[in-house]
């Protein structure tokens, strides 16, 4: 391993063997070796040493110099300002191996050293995990630490390989930098604590010029623990709850999204990934669709949409579709005119109207009849609504979120949903899994939901025995987290002492330990359970399978032979079965692709 220090700062002192400026402009990136003594002006006008031809540079915008082996920069009063690091340079200021400059939109990065920029690329995924492995033997075998740094990047202005450059330039050579999933990994060897938070802090304000809004996590073994996968998982969800520019140093492994009047609870990777994807699609216009079971927290993602989005302050209005009888159905949605039907002794907006401006949420949508389905594609498509009993069409401003527990794309086929709605919809699909599915974060919501259930109570947290979270851990929870917090909430109300055993816990828990996953039960309006709804058993495994392929898929960021390895399905049945359950090809790489 190369333990060579070139972080930045620790190498000031020493005079660099070269000087160079790393010029990025749209998708091209140039090398600009400086002068061993002297300096450069940079500008748009034919006369400067470093012509950079972007209307937002002035004519002659800055210098760059060297004199006995220390670089500098000075603003030449420019229109724009010279940023180094984000922050305006006023004069003239020093420049240190890695610093990025900005000047104007244009961007440079300023490297010293022998090697002026090794072409190390992003590991892959399984790389990383191997040099964090090697590193936690290290730790093992040491007593050091090692930490891990996830930084989600927002909304990069230049290709990921220039931010790999930039972080690269920033870091020292013993460090690594991979991609996880749609983040951007660090592995620091022997950084930890306030060390660790300051390399977090530098190299968030390294990537910010280049990559908009950037937030960072932090795990550390061996105090977060001494699993990488764990560590990882820690790493990303901290920087999942960090604030825009803020590093967030791991904490306990579950974190509480605020998310304006709701707070969600996030500790499982998959929900984490799955917030992550909806706080990107939240910022576009696209209808997002929700897969996911009853109670799985699918209003929750919805919310998420909305809170994110630029309608946050205007309505969220939900609409169960299953909750309302076919002939309430036209008058909710659309609203009616005084005397359109008997009873009607008013003029009343629908949610289409009471949502404009804001996002409609239609939950169980694939419950909606044929004839309401025409009726929304039209509104959807041309923003407009007519109320019943009115001839006027009125105009609406919508975004919409939409979920169900089927698979909308079997029904299509089955002839009980639009083809044309169907693709209104789901411009943005994302599967929210079960709750069973979500181990590692049963406990954790339970403990959240009990301490909620205390505080409102008025009575200290009580503590869950060891055989009431193994009664838990067993039950298969077809009722999600719903069906999780009604129990939790019985448990609080049920314990007379400071500890929930497995005999305060609702009876229909303790008897099913053993039981198999039940059907879904329905939900009315009023959020409360209704008589199971019993699904065919065909259609039923069909959903179950398709799932799984889509969650396989996931899980191997699209690599079909893994995926079908994960499921323990033959590869030519997995291909075969992605087109019949019309998995989208994106979602998946074939086996030529791997
Ligand atoms: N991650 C979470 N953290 C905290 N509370 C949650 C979480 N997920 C779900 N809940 C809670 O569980 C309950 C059910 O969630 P939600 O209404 O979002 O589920 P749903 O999938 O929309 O249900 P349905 O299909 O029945 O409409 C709500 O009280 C919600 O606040």
């Amino acid at each position: 391993m190369d333990t060579e220090d070139s972080r930045k700062g620790a190498s000031r002192a020493a005079p660099a063997d070269r000087l160079y400026l790393l010029l990025l402009l749209g998708n091209t990136s140039t090398l600009v070796p400086l002068p061993r003594e002297g300096s450069v002006v940079i500008g748009r006008a034919a006369g400067a040493d470093l012509l950079v031809d972007d209307a937002s540079v002035s004519r002659q915008h800055a210098r760059v110099g060297v004199a006995q082996g220390e670089a500098f920069i000075a603003d030449l009063g420019s229109h724009n300002g010279v940023r180094v690091n984000g922050e305006r340079v006023q004069g003239t200021r020093p420049l240190d191996g890695g610093d990025v400059v900005t000047l104007g939109n244009v961007t440079l990065v300023f490297h010293q050293g022998e090697r002026p920029l090794p072409e190390r690329r992003a590991l892959e995924a399984e790389g990383l995990r191997a040099r964090l492995s090697e590193e936690l033997d290290r730790v093992r075998g040491s007593g050091l630490a090692v930490s891990v740094l996830a930084l989600e990047v927002e909304s990069a202005r230049v290709p990921q390989v220039e931010l790999v450059r930039a972080l690269y330039g920033a870091l020292r050579l013993m460090d690594a930098v991979g991609q996880v999933g749609g983040t951007l990994v660090g592995v620091l060897p022997d950084l930890s604590g306030e060390e660790a938070e300051a390399a977090a802090a530098h190299l968030v304000s390294v990537l910010t010029p280049l990559a908009g809004r950037v937030r960072a996590g932090l795990a550390s073994a061996p105090g977060d623990g001494m699993q990488g996968d764990a560590l990882l998982g820690a790493a990303r969800a901290a920087a999942l709850a960090a604030a825009s520019g803020e590093t967030r140093v791991s904490g306990p492994a579950m974190y509480r999204l605020a998310l304006g009047e709701r707070s969600v609870v996030v500790a499982d990777a998959a929900l984490m990934r799955l917030f992550e994807l909806l706080r990107r699609l939240a910022v576009s216009p696209l209808p997002v669709l929700i897969h996911g079971e009853t109670g799985a927290g699918k209003e929750n993602a919805a919310w998420a949409v909305h809170h994110w989005s630029s309608r946050s302050a205007q309505p969220f209005v939900p609409l169960n579709c299953a909750a309302l009888p076919e002939s309430l159905v036209e008058a909710e949605l659309f609203g009616h005119e005084r005397g359109a039907f008997s009873g009607a002794d008013r003029a009343r907006a629908g949610l289409l109207e009471r949502a404009s401006g804001g996002t409609l949420f239609l939950d169980e949508v694939a419950e909606l009849s044929l004839p309401i389905q025409a009726k929304l594609l039209r509104a959807l498509d041309q923003q407009v609504i007519t109320r019943l009993g009115d001839s006027r069409e009125r105009p609406v401003d919508l975004r919409v979120v939409a979920a169900t527990h089927r698979v909308l794309a079997d029904e299509v086929a089955a002839g009980r949903f639009r083809q044309d709605l169907f693709f209104r919809l789901s411009a943005a699909v994302v599967v929210l899994p079960p709750l069973r599915d979500r181990p590692r974060e049963l406990p954790l919501l339970a403990r959240a939901f009990m301490e909620d259930a205390c505080a409102r109570a008025g009575r200290p947290p009580l503590h869950l025995s060891a055989a009431t979270m193994e009664v838990l851990g067993a039950h298969p929870w077809p009722g999600n987290v719903r069906e999780l917090k009604n129990a939790v909430q019985y448990a609080v109300a049920t314990s007379p002492g400071p500890v929930v055993e497995p005999s305060h816990l609702p009876e229909s828990l303790r008897s099913k330990v053993d039981a198999p996953p039940e059907p879904e039960a329905a939900r009315t309006a009023g959020g409360v359970e209704t008589p199971k709804v019993f699904q065919n058993l065909a259609e039923e495994l069909r959903t179950l399978e398709r799932q799984r392929m889509q969650e396989a898929l996931e899980a191997t960021g699209g690599v079909q032979t893994r995926a079908a390895q994960l499921i323990g399905m033959p590869l030519r049945t997995f291909a075969f079965k992605l087109k019949q359950h019309r998995i989208a090809p994106s979602r998946g790489r074939g086996p030529a692709g791997e």
